[in-house]
């Protein structure tokens, strides 16, 4: 028999305990039930990013769907105890009952780089992929915030993008280009040099992601910290080459995974704390945006009900970050407007 003041003491644990998750946008007891669909949930980003997402206490149905492998990923990940229910799906014929009723669906379905590819270089596959998983998406859950893994994501983002005009059911608001790796690897990189505890470190990242297209503004960072020129110069070539750095090390076995699926884990959940009306939830993403005059840019944006609250602007740019915008825009613009003919063929 436990004591009174056992009790009490174990009471007064559980609700703070409660009370720091319902800050966080976690109270579990009175989210709404929220369905997340991994679309290439048994490759090298699915797996981890799929136990990720079982692990999120907003995730009350979490459906895992491949060409192959979905049984055993969602087999083992569902005997982990958080929330959610698992369900895997296998191939095209169980696409649509795996997207029914998704509230996000997060994509890292397609082929991975090789050491001296270009992400550009995967165009010819990875944008059939998008394709047709797009096409699916605005069948079978149409008004779901849709999380662009694929890349080259300056491209897959504009076909998602013209699938769904196509189909009638582009809502700019609900399409989101992950970049989130670029500024957790900024992050990293700054709080490195700059001697800061990491987890206070925040640096925006703009443009899009691919090489000189991802531009960080560490003239933005904080905790301020007096860097010299050549510090934010090679600061920014690492956070730019972060991708190779990983493929070369990887060294013909594929891509980033395990840092991707943390940072598609982080975005995702900021997307579930929108729709859930938590306010103040402001990520970096490839969007539609009129920020600059290409027509997909990605900058800090905040997130709400409807996916898209607002589209923020850059801010006050350096000098060197002036000259990176501009050295940046004719790359990008080439890469959304081959999605968007791709797309339109
Ligand atoms: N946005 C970003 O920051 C990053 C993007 N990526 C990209 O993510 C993608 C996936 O990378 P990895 O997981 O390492 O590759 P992977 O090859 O390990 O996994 C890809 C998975 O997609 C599946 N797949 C292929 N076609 C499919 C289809 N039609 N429907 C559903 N699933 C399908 C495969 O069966 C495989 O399980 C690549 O394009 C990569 O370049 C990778 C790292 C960072
Ligand atoms: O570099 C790649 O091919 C994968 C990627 O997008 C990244 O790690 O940022």
């Amino acid at each position: 028999m436990m004591k009174p003041s056992m009790l009490r003491s174990l009471h007064s644990a559980v609700s703070r305990r409660s009370s720091h998750l319902a800050r966080r946008g976690y109270s579990s007891e009175s989210t709404p039930e929220r369905k997340v669909v991994v679309l290439g949930a048994a490759g090298g980003i699915g797996q981890p990013l799929s136990l990720l997402m079982k692990l999120n206490p907003l995730v009350t149905s979490l459906s895992l769907y491949d060409i192959a492998g979905t049984p055993g990923v969602a087999a083992d990940v569902s005997h982990v105890n958080t929330r959610s229910e698992v369900a895997g799906y296998q191939g095209e014929g169980e696409l649509g009952k795996a997207l029914e009723g998704a509230d996000v669906v997060i994509i890292p379905a397609g082929v991975p780089r090789k050491p001296g590819m270009t992400r550009d270089d995967l165009f010819n596959i990875n944008a059939g992929i998008v394709k047709s998983l797009c096409t699916a998406i605005s069948k079978y859950c149409p008004t779901a915030l849709v999380n662009m893994i694929s890349n080259p994501v300056n491209s897959t983002v504009p076909i998602a993008a013209e699938v769904f005009k196509k189909a009638g059911t582009y809502d700019e608001k609900r399409l989101f280009g992950v970049t989130t790796l670029d500024v957790v690897r900024a992050k990293t990189f700054y709080a490195g040099k700059a001697n800061v505890p990491v987890a206070g470190v925040n640096v925006p990242v703009i443009g899009g992601h691919a090489g000189i297209t991802i531009l960080p503004l560490f003239s933005q960072a904080t905790p301020k910290a007096n860097l010299d020129h050549d510090v934010i110069v090679a600061l920014t070539k690492r956070t730019q080459d972060g991708g190779t750095e990983v493929v070369e090390a990887k060294a013909g076995k594929g891509s980033a995974t395990l840092s991707m699926a943390y940072a598609g884990a982080l975005f995702a959940d900021a997307c579930l704390k929108g729709l859930n009306g938590v306010p103040d939830v402001v990520e970096c993403s490839f969007v539609q945006s009129n920020v600059t005059e290409l027509p997909f840019f990605a900058s800090k944006v905040r997130l709400g009900k409807n996916g898209v609250e607002e589209v923020l602007g850059l801010g006050a740019l350096s000098d060197y970050e002036k000259q990176g915008l501009e050295n940046l825009k004719p790359e990008l613009l080439a890469s959304i407007e081959k999605g968007i003919k791709f797309a339109n063929q």
